[in-house]
């Protein structure tokens, strides 16, 4: 017994990684769909040993399943997740559409699993910001201990962040650099092989982009409001895996080696920290990995108890597709939702 689950966007990077994780965490699934575009329509994708086809979003009826992962982007997202919560699955929604409507909650099952008592609401569920997702899981169980009262992030964001497109264009551009072919940057708006660019998203009128306001609006939303956050978010050349150089003041002394301590006990969180080239995690480490890594921890003698460390984890993974997986596992376990046949299936 299990649930009829409908994937938005099952051709995705995003998408794509959800059906591996369902079938990875042994989500009791009875029914699959993956949903694309007409474009895609037919077209084969993998779930585990199986082979699934696309079904085309115009012409599916979202009534016949529980819940709805959606992986479009915002447009898709903003078209369809009222629509489809009114007909009753749950949609867990993986675009900064719904992420501050406050009849949403917006969840990191590590950090506010209890907002998951607001999914019926509109029964849509937001889930946060890549960059976002891995940064709260390491700074709750700090500031549990000691509370935050600052925080400066910069953020090296890997290229799968922005879609196939995204990865695509560092492949073709890498190789046609110093080799044949164009160059021309399409979907970044500088040349992003060999080079970093420190803008993601669009310009707002105080200088930030919108991809740094949603890693403080997200974090006042679902950790604190009154973390004062600095963010800089930079795209790197790199095709998974997002990295953060984190900086934190508290409101009292912390140790480096409290620190740890802290972060090896928190759900999430595996502690990579030795002065040594084994003893810190890269993005190339991180990729197809679960948890969020934290390395380089130390003092900041610059300010008052202050803490350095950087943090890295998978985008398409804790950033989005393994977090939507475990929102689905808590609607389950706290009997949030239920199979259509009034059987829950608890998972051990
Ligand atoms: N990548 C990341 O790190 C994160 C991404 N997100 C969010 O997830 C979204 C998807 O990301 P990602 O998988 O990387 O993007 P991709 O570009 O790799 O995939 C986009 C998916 O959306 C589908 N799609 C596009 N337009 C429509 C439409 N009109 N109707 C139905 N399906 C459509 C595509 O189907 P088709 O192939 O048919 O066009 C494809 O399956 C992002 O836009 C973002 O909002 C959120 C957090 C992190
Ligand atoms: N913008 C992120 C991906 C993401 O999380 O997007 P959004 O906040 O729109 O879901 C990136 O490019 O790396």
């Amino acid at each position: 017994m299990g649930y009829r689950v409908a994937i938005v966007g099952a051709t995705g990077n995003v998408g794509r990684e959800m059906l591996a994780i369902l079938e990875e965490l042994n989500f009791p699934v009875e029914k699959m769909h993956a949903i694309a575009s007409r474009k895609s329509k037919g077209m084969e994708v993998a779930w585990g040993d199986k082979t699934i086809y696309c079904e085309d979003i115009e012409r599916f009826d979202f009534s016949t399943v529980d819940i709805v992962l959606m992986s479009a982007g915002g447009d898709v997202s903003r078209a369809w997740s009222e629509k489809i919560g009114k007909l009753g699955p749950i949609v867990i929604d993986n675009s900064s559409a719904f992420r501050q409507d406050k009849d949403v909650p917006l969840i990191v099952p590590e950090v506010n699993p209890d907002a998951v008592k607001q999914a019926k609401k509109k029964n849509i569920i937001a889930n946060p910001n890549c960059s976002t997702a891995q940064l709260v899981v390491a700074l709750k169980p700090l500031h549990d201990a000691a509370k935050i009262k600052r925080a400066v992030v910069s953020t090296y964001q890997s290229v799968s962040g922005a879609g196939k497109e995204g990865m695509d264009e560092l492949w073709n551009q890498t190789k046609a650099i110093y080799g044949l072919g164009d160059a021309t940057p399409k979907k970044f708006p500088k040349q992003i092989a060999f080079n970093v660019i420190p803008y993601i998203g669009s310009f707002r009128d105080d200088g930030y982009t919108d991809e740094e306001a949603k890693m403080w609006e997200e974090t006042h939303k679902m950790l604190d409001p009154n973390i004062k956050l600095t963010v800089t978010c930079v795209r790197v050349p790199v095709f998974v895996g997002h990295s953060e150089s984190v900086t934190v003041e508290f409101d009292r002394p912390i140790e480096p080696d409290e620190a740890r301590e802290i972060l090896r006990e928190a759900p999430g969180v595996l502690v990579v920290d030795k002065m040594e080239h084994d003893g810190y995690i890269t993005p190339v480490d991180a990729a197809g990995e679960h948890a969020v890594f934290v390395s380089r921890i130390r003092k900041d003698p610059t300010v008052e108890n202050g803490l350095s460390f950087w943090v890295v984890s998978d985008n398409l993974r804790k950033g989005a597709a393994l977090n939507a997986v475990q929102i689905a596992q808590l609607l389950d376990e706290t009997g949030t939702i239920t199979p259509k046949s009034g059987v829950r299936t608890v998972i051990v």
